[in-house]
C-alpha cells in the first residue's frame, strides 16, 4: 500500500517537494522504489524490530500501522507513521550499533530493505536515492545537534542539582554548628559538649589524661546587678575568650550556662592540670573592663580526672564538688578532686 493512500496519513502533495514532508517522510516516488527492493513484513503490536546496541543489517519503510523508537538518555520516544523509515544507518554506513529500539504500536505493515538490496536501488535510481540520502543526512545532523543540546541541557541541570545540594549541606552544617554552639561566647554548649564526648571515646589518648575543669565566675551576680546586664554579658565573653585560648586543638572549652564554664583538657599529670587552672585564673583576674568599673574579675576552678567508668555525670559531681570547696574558700581559688 502506498502511504499517501491511508485516510488520515500525511498526505505528500507534490513528491518533489521536500518542505511540507516530515523529515522522515518519504515521496510517493521514493517510498514506491525503496519498497521495490525490500521484503514485505507484518507486525503486530510489542513486537520488537530491533534492540538499542544490536548490530544494525537492514532499514524499514513504514506502509501501514505504527512504530515507536526508544532512546536512552532520557530522550523522548518517536512515533513514526506510514511513509515514513528507520534505521537508515544499517545501509548508508553498514553493520553498526542500534541507537534506539524499535517496537511495533499497532499492528501494521513494513518493507525491510537490506545493505545488498539497497546498492542496487542506488544502481538503478541513482537520483532518487541522492535526494533521499541528502535528505536523510542533513535530518539525522539536525538530530546529532539536538542531542548535544538536550546532553548540554541535562548538564547545565545536573550542574544546578548538585549546586542545591552543596547549598544544603552547608546550611546543614551551619545549623548543626549553631545548635552546638553558645550564641553569647561562641564556645560550645552543653550540646556540643555531650557531642564531643561521645566523640572521645574513639578517640586515643597517647598516655595523657583526660581532665575536667569547672570554672565559675566569682560574684557575678553583682556584676549583673551593679553594671548592668550588657556588662555582665561583656564579663561572660572576656571570661570566656580566657577559657577558649587555655584548651589546646583536641581539648573543649564550653559555656554550660550562666557564668559556669568547662574545659575538657589531656594532661600528662596533676601538675599540668594545676598549672592550667592557675593559668586561667591569673589570666581573669589580669582582666579590665572598662563597663566593669572597679569590678576585679576572678574565677573559682573545680577539677577531676575523668578516668571514672561511671562516666560524664560522675566526673562532673567529682568537679562540682571541687569548686564548691573552691568557693567555699572565698572565690579566687581552685581545688582537684582527690
Ligand atoms: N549578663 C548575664 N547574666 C547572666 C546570664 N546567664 C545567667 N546570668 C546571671 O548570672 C547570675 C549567676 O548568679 P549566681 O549563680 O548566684 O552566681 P554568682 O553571683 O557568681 O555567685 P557565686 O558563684 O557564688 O560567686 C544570675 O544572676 C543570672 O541571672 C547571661 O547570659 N548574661
Amino acid at each position: 500500500m502506498n502511504p499517501t493512500d491511508l485516510p488520515g496519513s500525511p498526505a505528500v502533495a507534490d513528491p518533489t517537494a521536500g518542505a511540507d514532508r516530515l523529515p522522515t517522510q518519504l515521496s510517493t516516488e521514493e517510498f514506491r522504489v525503496l519498497a521495490a527492493a525490500g521484503v514485505s513484513r507484518a507486525v503486530l503490536p510489542g513486537e520488537e524490530l530491533f534492540r538499542r546496541g544490536e548490530a544494525a543489517q537492514s532499514m524499514f519503510l513504514i506502509d501501514t500501522g505504527e512504530i515507536r523508537l526508544s532512546f536512552d538518555d532520557g530522550l523522548a520516544d518517536k512515533l513514526l507513521g506510514p511513509g515514513q523509515y528507520f534505521g537508515e544507518l544499517a545501509v548508508f554506513i553498514g553493520r553498526h550499533q542500534r541507537f534506539a529500539r524499535a517496537v511495533a504500536e499497532t499492528p501494521g505493515v513494513l518493507y525491510e530493505i537490506t545493505q545488498a538490496a539497497f546498492q542496487g536501488v542506488i544502481e538503478r535510481e541513482p537520483a532518487q536515492v541522492a535526494r533521499f540520502m541528502q535528505r536523510s543526512f542533513a535530518y539525522l545532523v539536525a538530530g546529532e545537534h539536538q542531542l548535544v543540546q538536550h546532553l548540554k541541557r541535562r548538564n547545565e541541570d545536573l550542574m544546578q542539582t548538585l549546586d542545591t545540594l552543596r547549598q544544603t549541606r552547608t546550611e546543614l552544617t551551619v545549623a548543626q554548628q549553631l545548635v552546638r554552639t553558645d550564641d553569647l561566647t561562641g564556645l560550645a554548649n552543653r550540646r556540643g559538649l555531650y557531642r564531643f564526648l561521645d566523640e572521645l571515646g574513639r578517640q586515643n589518648l597517647n598516655d595523657l589524661k583526660l581532665a575536667l575543669l569547672l570554672v565559675d565566675i566569682d560574684h557575678f551576680k553583682l556584676i549583673n546587678d551593679r553594671s548592668g546586664h550588657l556588662a555582665g554579658d561583656a564579663a561572660l565573653r572576656a571570661v570566656a575568650e580566657e577559657v577558649r585560648r587555655l584548651a589546646g586543638p583536641l581539648e573543649l572549652p564550653c559555656r554550660l550556662g550562666g557564668d559556669e564554664f568547662a574545659l575538657v583538657l589531656r594532661v600528662s599529670d596533676d601538675g599540668e592540670l594545676a598549672n592550667r587552672a592557675l593559668g586561667l585564673m591569673s589570666a581573669v583576674r589580669s582582666l579590665r573592663l572598662p563597663s566593669l568599673r572597679e569590678h576585679r574579675l576572678s574565677v573559682s576552678i573545680g577539677g577531676a580526672f575523668c578516668e571514672d567508668p561511671g562516666g560524664w555525670s560522675n566526673w562532673y559531681s567529682q568537679a562540682d564538688r571541687s569548686l564548691y570547696e573552691a568557693k567555699r574558700q572565698g572565690g579566687d581559688h581552685w581545688r582537684l578532686a582527690r
